[in-house]
């Protein structure tokens, strides 16, 4: 069995068409590869046919497994895969316990052994005593890492990460990088870094993919990029 995130010939096909060339790799526990590429080659496409939420429009080709299981057929909360996007998307009408709270697995019951469980993660990240705050009252930062702690407490096998640190200055967002591949490292999580800043690549350190458009044939057969 090969431990970490697999993805063997994966492509998506649109009208037929493949948006990239078929891609293979393997990301190991702990390890950060990055997708790099040009707007609309389909890097968010990728993580969402590796999450099992790939838009109907799209067929989806090849394989995806999870420490040697096949991904195919599984609905995306059985795939337990964790994905933080640009936008932090906390709900607004809970408060930050709440929307922590949303990330918790159903198998842990018990009102306190929940409420001690997110307790103990704002702690560890050194966010003590703002479970009753509005997300609305939060700085950029602050709402990065509640959406990051909410992904972690719903304990993932793996992390696709789409530009969650685009929104953020230079500063915060070297601190926030440190603190998911921090997380990502502790926890042996294989995960996939969609980026546009060679600096998130560079930090994340592992594999680096560029993802290419796919060559479309001409009216007349001759060959041209769709792009
Ligand atoms: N539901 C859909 N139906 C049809 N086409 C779509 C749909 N969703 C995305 N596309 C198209 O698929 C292509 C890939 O989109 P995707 O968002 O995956 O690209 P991307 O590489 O993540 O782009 P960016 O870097 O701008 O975020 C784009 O050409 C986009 O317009």
């Amino acid at each position: 069995m090969t431990a970490g995130l697999t993805l063997s010939g994966v492509a998506a096909r649109l009208h037929g068409r493949r948006l990239f060339a078929p891609l293979s790799l393997t990301v190991a526990p702990g390890q950060v590869a990055t997708v790099m590429g040009p707007s609309g080659t389909g890097k968010s496409t990728l993580l969402a046919l590796i999450c099992g939420a790939l838009d109907p429009a799209f067929e989806a080709e090849g394989r995806v497994l999870l420490d040697g299981r096949d991904l195919a057929g599984l609905p995306t909360e059985a795939r337990q895969i964790g994905i933080l996007f640009q936008e932090p998307l906390l709900f607004p009408h809970l408060s930050v316990a709440g929307n922590l709270a949303f990330g918790l697995p159903p198998a842990l019951r018990g009102r306190q052994a929940r409420a001690a469980r997110v307790r103990e993660a704002l702690a560890a990240a050194d966010l003590d005593g703002f479970e009753k705050r509005d997300p609305t009252t939060l700085s950029g930062g602050q709402r990065a890492r509640i959406a990051v702690l909410r992904t972690l407490l719903s304990e993932p096998r793996a992390l696709l990460l789409d530009e969650p640190f685009a929104g953020l200055d230079a500063a915060a967002r070297g601190r926030f990088r440190d603190i998911v591949f921090d997380a990502v490292r502790r926890r042996a999580l294989p995960t996939l870094l969609v980026t546009h800043d060679g600096s998130d690549a560079e930090a994340a350190g592992g594999p680096l993919v560029h993802l290419e458009p796919v060559a479309a044939e001409g009216p007349n057969g001759s060959w041209k990029s769709p792009m």
